[in-house]
């Protein structure tokens, strides 16, 4: 998929065939093995992978995914479009990803400890706050940027907060940052509903995913007075068309761990809840969940891509298809509140000088709002895509900054 994105913005771009693969291919790769002792006293070892995409603009940056998916495939391409998101935010950074292969619910809490910090403990010869500074991303939360944060001060003999970010605010993490990726989420909602004449008041949102982005982005939808008729997690999705009651839904996630058990007569097929009627649509899981077989089913107006890839390179021609019927808030811009708020947490870091959150959430919204308009401005001027049109902008950030560098002549 990424390589397809991208081969397809080479071309819209009409880039020469001999920078392509400069652009594209990562810097470095890394594999690791992870042994831990697991609570019986046996011995475990576990995959752990870290891509580090480009270094042309600053450090690399990007989360750390515990999942049983993750592979040095799938971290690569995670890489890759963290690559384009930070310079689409016009932030300093490559992209970078990370992760370990493993289902971290499968795992005690010594267990997951011993884990994370092995895994920084692999890692420390490749990362720092001016090479590569990790964060959190699908089944890692600010605990583990916390295990991370002292494993390696720990190395260092001193405390180095800005090695990670989305750590919890009293080990150096910011205001803010848990909640940032969901928030912007739903700060764009707010400004492709305005383009549409949509009302909030009026409107109604399905989200899949109930984790650090879904639940946020669901929880702010029903703050700002859209109905959330639909969400799902690995275990469960429900429906209601008269709208239902996240609070409550929220409550039952964090005292259980999961959706699963909410309610009977509110279940829906998972599959089938991409598809019912609404306003918006978030995919705030895993990648390729939009494809050739739902594209042309989606009944939703918006779908703003909180997930890294949710959309296939096949669905998304069927949807620029559908024109001006369903309007396309990208992932590298969707998503993108999450890395801004983490730069803004690694200024303050390297600063050690602290914002308030009022001051964190104002800058992450105003920093959306431009990109936001550069996005539309450039899809309208060049009649295309908006994921063409921000893909378009970060890999020509990316090129400029090779070129201008003396990498291309
Ligand atoms: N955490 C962050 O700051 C950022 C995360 N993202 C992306 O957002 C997505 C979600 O990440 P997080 O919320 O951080 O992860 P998380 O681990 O907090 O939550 C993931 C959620 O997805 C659900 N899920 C897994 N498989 C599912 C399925 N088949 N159907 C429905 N739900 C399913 C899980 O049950 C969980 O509720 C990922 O693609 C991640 O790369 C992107 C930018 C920043
Ligand atoms: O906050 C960060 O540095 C990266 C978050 C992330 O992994 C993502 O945007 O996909």
């Amino acid at each position: 998929m990424c390589r397809q994105q991208f081969t397809a913005i080479a071309d819209h771009l009409d880039l020469p065939e001999d920078e392509r693969d400069r652009l594209l291919y990562p810097k470095r790769a890394i594999t690791v093995s992870c042994p831990i002792h697991r609570d019986d006293g046996s011995v475990a070892v576990f995959q752990g992978y870290r891509v580090q995409h480009h270094l042309s603009l600053g450090p690399t940056k990007g989360g750390t995914r515990f999942s049983t998916s993750v592979d040095i495939g799938e971290v690569a391409a995670l890489a890759v479009w963290m690559s384009w998101k930070c310079a689409l935010a016009g932030l300093p950074y490559g992209g970078a990803k990370g992760g370990v292969t493993v289902d971290p619910s499968s795992l005690s809490r010594r267990e997951l400890e011993a884990l994370s910090r092995r895994y920084m403990q692999e890692m420390i010869p490749f990362v720092g706050s001016h090479t590569d500074v990790m964060a959190p991303d699908m089944g890692t939360n600010e605990q583990v940027m916390a295990w991370f944060m002292d494993t390696y001060s720990m190395h260092q003999g001193r405390t180095v907060t800005e090695i990670v970010t989305g750590k919890p605010v009293a080990t150096g993490g910011t205001e803010g940052r848990r909640e940032a990726t969901g928030l912007g989420v739903v700060h764009l909602v707010g400004s492709a509903m305005e383009r549409l004449g949509i009302r909030a008041a009026r409107a109604t949102a399905i989200v899949q995913g109930f984790g650090n982005v879904g639940g946020v982005a669901a929880e702010e939808l029903h703050a700002r007075g859209v109905r959330v008729l639909g969400v799902s997690d690995h275990t469960a999705a429900y429906f209601d068309p008269k709208g239902l009651d996240v609070p409550d839904l929220l409550r039952h996630v964090a005292a259980h761990g999961m959706l699963a058990g909410y309610s009977n007569e509110l279940r829906i097929d998972r599959e089938e809840l991409l598809l019912q009627p609404c306003d918006v649509l978030v995919p705030a899981a895993m990648e390729r969940v939009i494809t050739e077989r739902n594209a042309a089913r989606l009944r939703c107006r918006i779908l703003a891509e909180g997930a890294n890839g949710p959309t296939t390179p096949e669905a998304d021609r069927i949807l620029a298809e559908r024109g001006d019927d369903l309007f396309v808030i990208p992932d590298i811009l969707c998503n993108s509140g999450g890395v801004i708020v983490s730069y803004f947490e690694w200024v303050q870091d390297l600063q050690q000088f602290f914002w308030g959150r009022d001051e964190v959430i104002g800058r992450l919204y105003g920093h959306l709002d431009r990109v936001f308009h550069q996005v539309t401005n450039r899809a309208a001027r060049e009649r295309v895509s908006t994921r063409v049109a921000a893909m378009a902008i970060g890999v020509s950030k990316v090129r400029d900054a090779k070129k201008t560098r003396g990498l291309f002549p």
